[in-house]
């Protein structure tokens, strides 16, 4: 058996093709979606990873602000331009790019930021509010595993999920969504302090590889035809981005999601998502 593509890039495109509409359409209501990104330092890979984000809100119409501070930036002057973007109209919701330098208080500066323009929903009150099942936007990459499974027809009611990894962007909130009564999947959380993960692997009808650890799920772990999301990544000795599962993995799964070309694009394509639903929520 060869695993059916969970494709993220082509189900990034169709939602950004369904976001032009909507965008076009609060446009005709006077309100233009802006996302803001504030980036500290000159790390070449936030730089990158930015510049894409903005390449896709011009491909939707999302308008950009864009703050750079340079790395001597103090936490100050990084929460003087956070207070900034929470106050600007024009901007529905922003990022505040991580990793930030050496020596800032990370969590001050997220804490600092209006939940409500919060486009990653990672921050600690929305985070509170998926605890809660309150309505909040959704942390990106959790969300685009979720609508990548949604999209292949993968049944997620009543499946055994094993998540890998314990994470704040993926690991820890991806239980909290698979295990809402809109997917009712039983979940399994594990990470480096797991006694036999084979064995968890093995019962899983999904597997969401979030460890950062290359290669971690072999052909040998997997139940033939389950679901295979590779979100993890890390870098091997060449720098060359290595997923947390084998590709050995494609010849026993169901369906498995390629990395890179799977979650990436989905995790670029939510954060579009969360600052248009921001904006529809203003004018409702
Ligand atoms: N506040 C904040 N929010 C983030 O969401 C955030 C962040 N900071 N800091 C950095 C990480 C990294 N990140 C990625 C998103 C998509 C791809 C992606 O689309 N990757 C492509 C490959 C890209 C390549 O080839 O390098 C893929 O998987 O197909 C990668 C990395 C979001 N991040």
């Amino acid at each position: 058996m060869t695993a059916q593509i969970l494709d993220g890039k082509a189900t990034a495109a169709a939602i950004k093709s369904d976001l032009t509409v909507r965008v076009a359409a609060l446009k005709e209501k006077g309100v233009t979606p802006g996302l803001g990104t504030i980036l500290v330092g000159d790390d070449p890979g936030s730089h990158k990873y930015v510049a894409g984000k903005h390449r896709d809100c011009a491909e939707v119409g999302i308008a950009s602000i864009q703050r750079e501070l340079p790395a001597t930036a103090t936490q100050d002057e990084i929460e003087a331009v956070v207070r900034e973007l929470n106050e600007d109209p024009a901007c529905t919701g922003y990022i505040v790019q991580l990793p930030l330098p050496r020596g800032i208080d990370e969590n001050r500066v997220l804490e600092l930021m209006d939940p409500d323009k919060d486009a990653d929903g990672l921050h600690p009150m929305n985070l509170g509010r998926l605890v809660l099942n309150e309505p909040a936007p959704l942390p990106c990459t959790p969300n685009g595993v979720l609508t990548l499974l949604r999209r292949h027809g993968v049944e997620i009611k009543g499946a055994e999920v094993v998540v890998v990894g314990r994470g704040v962007t993926i690991g820890r909130p991806m239980p909290l969504l698979l295990t809402r009564r809109s997917e009712n999947a039983t979940v399994t959380q594990c990470h480096t302090g797991t006694r036999d993960l084979s064995a968890h692997l093995r019962r899983a009808d999904i597997i969401v590889a979030a460890a950062g650890s290359a290669h971690l799920v072999r052909p040998e772990d997997v139940k033939p035809g389950a679901a295979v999301l590779d979100v993890g990544v890390s870098r091997n000795a060449e720098g060359k981005i290595v997923g947390d599962v084998h590709p050995g993995v494609a010849e026993v799964a169901g369906w498995i999601s390629p990395n890179p070309g799977g979650v990436g694009p989905m995790t670029r394509a939510q954060l579009l998502v969360n600052v248009v639903e921001a904006a529809e929520r203003s004018v409702d």
